[in-house]
Formats: structure tokens, sequence, C-alpha cells
């Protein structure tokens, strides 16, 4: 527990998160806006729409969205060299030239200490120095695992993120967490390094398939109930839109969610107290996507792990019935799982064991007491936690 932190209060942890967070060296600044390269607001860039997005925090950077925000890369690289990270499988046409290419195992499977130690030697290889930048193309388990290889090599330098997924965009490449996981859990490993810039270009979105796509609407759906019901909203009023890339419903989707996500980050990177919010349903969540050995998707963990946690804030008695019922709802309407049943509640209690939200033995959830309004559940006692899991069977 942090100095001066009461046990049990998220008000102690808000404040830490609004105040005195540390200010780290910035040794990729040059990184940030070249000249020419991007402007802000709203405008045509590269043949369509392309918004900004500002993430405050120790090193600000900005968040692109739109058709075409790929055309920035250029600018943002300048004369650095770029080690590009990919997963071998995805072929994107870039606009630059990369120096190197660390090609990438599929999916959660880069997100090993042998495949960054792997990336480490060919950097070495290559003498990647401190004016050199780390650009990763991929989706989340991408920018994870490139973001944490920057973020260790020489102690850190500079990475761009290009997401490919819905998710990496609404999510994973934006807020600076970078991670690889450990035979204990998901993401047990890992550092807080901020990217220079992040292009979130949807054209990329054309070739995702579906199940991905759905997998993504859920950290969506999750920035609805936490901070922006009107993402509820649109996805209840158009579900099939919300699964169209080439929709302006998804587009106005992935810019409120990266929004909700700027905002959050923004005041408190190192998820002193508010950025938990962002952890809604990620506790059951993160155990089932382990349990399974990633055979479960992020999103459609994260989207039982929703499930799971409204009705333990129902049984709580901290959330109305009919918000709770509204989480299995929404999800379904996308196409999301909302039950599941591979494992007892026993196998999963290991994985929640090691939630980093926990305290000691303490598990701390994120909570719904109403739309938008997150709170933590502390130290439930482990009937209701059983309870809870009935909803998933
Ligand atoms: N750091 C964070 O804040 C954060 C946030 C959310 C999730 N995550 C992590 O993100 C990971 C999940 O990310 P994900 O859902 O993007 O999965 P992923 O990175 O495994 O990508 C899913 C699949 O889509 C393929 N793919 C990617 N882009 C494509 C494209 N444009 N066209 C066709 N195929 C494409 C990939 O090759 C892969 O097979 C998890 O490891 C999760 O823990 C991190
Ligand atoms: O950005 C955050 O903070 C999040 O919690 C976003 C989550 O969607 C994401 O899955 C994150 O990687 C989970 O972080 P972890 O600290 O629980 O590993
Ligand atoms: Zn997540």
């Amino acid at each position: 527990m942090a100095a001066g932190q009461r046990p049990g209060t998220d008000e102690a942890a808000d404040r830490r998160a609004s105040g005195d967070l540390p200010v780290g060296g910035d040794p990729y600044r040059r990184h940030r806006r070249t000249p020419g390269a991007r402007g802000g607001g709203r405008g045509p860039r590269g043949g369509g729409t392309v918004t900004t997005i500002h993430v405050n925090g120790p090193a600000p950077y900005d968040v692109e969205v739109g058709s075409g925000a790929l055309a920035a890369l250029p600018g943002l690289v300048g004369e650095a060299r770029v080690a590009l990270v990919r997963p071998a499988s995805l072929t994107v046409e870039l606009p630059i030239e990369p120096a190197l290419e660390v090609r990438l195992p599929d999916g959660e499977a880069a997100k090993t200490v042998e495949v960054v130690a792997a990336a480490w030697e060919q950097l070495g290889a290559a003498g990647f120095t401190r004016s050199d930048l780390v650009v990763t193309v991929g989706g989340g388990a991408t920018t994870d695992v490139g973001g944490f290889i920057a973020a260790t090599w020489l102690r850190g330098i500079g990475v761009v993120h290009v997401p490919t997924t819905l998710l990496g965009m609404v999510d994973a490449a934006v807020g600076g967490k970078t991670g690889i996981n450990t035979a204990a859990g998901k993401n047990l490993v890992g550092s807080f390094h901020e990217p220079a810039a992040v292009l979130c270009d949807l054209a990329l979105l054309a070739t995702l398939p579906r199940e991905e796509l759905v997998s993504g609407l859920a950290e969506v759906l999750k920035c609805g109930f936490v901070a922006d019901p009107e993402i509820l909203r649109l996805v209840e009023d158009q579900p099939q839109a919300a699964l169209d890339p080439a929709s302006p419903v998804l587009a106005e989707l992935v810019d409120r969610a990266v929004r909700v996500k700027a905002e959050v980050v923004g005041a408190d990177l190192k998820e002193g107290g508010l950025r938990e919010v962002l952890n809604y349903g990620h506790t059951m969540g993160h155990a089932i996507e382990s349990w399974s050995r990633f055979g479960v998707r992020h999103g459609e963990a994260v989207s039982l792990g929703m499930v799971y946690v409204a009705e333990l804030a129902r049984l709580a008695g901290r959330l109305d019935d009919d918000t709770a019922a509204r989480h299995a709802q929404l999800l379904s309407a996308v196409g999301l799982p909302t039950r599941w049943h591979d494992a007892p509640y026993e196998e999963l209690a290991p994985y929640l064991a090691v939630d980093k939200k926990s305290r000691g033995g303490t598990l701390r959830f994120v909570v719904l007491d109403a739309l938008a309004e997150p709170g933590r559940l502390v130290g439930p006692p482990r009937e209701l936690l059983e309870a809870a899991y009935e909803v998933l069977a």
C-alpha cells in the first residue's frame, strides 16, 4: 500500500491519482509533432476525416482517429530508424521503410518473455539507440508486447502505435500500459510507457474478422457502462451498424471510447485510483481468459466479466436489477458471450487472486452503483463471489 493511503478507501487513491504522479524523462520527445505532419482538431488527411484526441499525462501525446490516420506516420518518424513490430501473419502497407522487422507469433502467444528477449537481441544486433523508434502494427497483443520492448530497450525508447484491431484502437494502444503474461496470469510483467503517438486508421478494420470486431466492442461497451452511456444508446439503437467497419456509427463509437480512455489515463496514468475504472469486468474476465489458456478472446472474457460483476454488484445491493440486466442484453445484441460454464468457481479463484487491483489477500472489484457511476467493492465474501458466478451458468 502506498504511503499515506488509508485502507479500504478510494478517496486516498483518487487523491494520489490527481496529484503526485512521477514525471519521467522524455528521450523520445523529438518523435512528437513534426511540423506539417499533423494538425489539431478535425480535418481531411490521407483521404479521410481524421480527428485528433489529446492525451494528457507526464508525456502528453495525440491519438489520431479516422480513415487516413496512417498518413501521419512519416512525419512522426522523421529521420529515426524504425523497428517495426508486427505479427508475422499480418501485412499492412506502410508509408515508411523500417530498418528492422520484429516478427511476432500471432495473438496472445506474442506476450512472452522469450519473444521479448529475441526482440532485444535483434535491437542489439542492429545497434538501436535512443534516437530510434519502435512502431507497432497489430492488435492489442502486438501493442502490449511492442510497447514493452520499447519500454525496456535502453530503459525506454520511443514507440508509435498503429493499432489494427478495434480493441487495439479503443483501448490497448492508448494509455501506455504494456506487458506480457506469466504462468500465474495475464499482464503480470509490464510497465507504463506512453507512446509518442497513436494512429487509429479505421480503414485498417476492413480486413478484421467479424469475431475480432465483436471482441473489441466489449471494451467499447465497457466505456459506455463506466463513463459514457451514449455509447450504450448507440449500440442499442443500431447493433448492426456497430459491427460495420465502414459505418459512421462505429466511427462514433471509436471516437467516444478513445475519449473516455484518454480522459481517464490523462488524469491517472499509473492507476493510483481513477484508472481502475477501465478494469471494469477484468477481474473475472482475466481469470476466464487465463484459465482457458487464451481460448476465450480478451473482449469475450471481459464481456463475461462484466455480466459477472454486474450481478455481484446487484447481489451486494449496489446496482439495480434493470441496469444489471442491461449488461447481458447489450453484450448479446452484438454477439458477445454472456454465459460460460467451462470451469467451476474454485478453478478460477487462483487467477482472481493475482488481479492487480487486489491488496494483500483482499479482492477489489470495480462495480457500478449506477450507469457511469463506478465504485469499488472491497473484500466481498466467498459466498457472494460464488453466488454471482451462477449468472454465467
Ligand atoms: N494495454 C492495454 O491497455 C490493453 C487494453 C486492452 C487489451 N489489452 C490486451 O490486448 C490483447 C487483445 O488485443 P486484440 O483483441 O487486438 O487481439 P490480438 O492482438 O490477438 O489480435 C486479434 C487477431 O486479429 C488479427 N488482426 C489484427 N489486425 C488485423 C487486421 N486489420 N485484419 C485482419 N486480422 C487482424 C491478429 O493477427 C490476431 O489474430 C490482450 O492481450 C489484452 O490483454 C491491452
Ligand atoms: O487501461 C487500463 O487501465 C485497462 O485496465 C484497460 C483494460 O481493458 C486492459 O485489458 C488492460 O490491459 C488491463 O490491465 P491490467 O492492469 O488488469 O493487466
Ligand atoms: Zn481489456
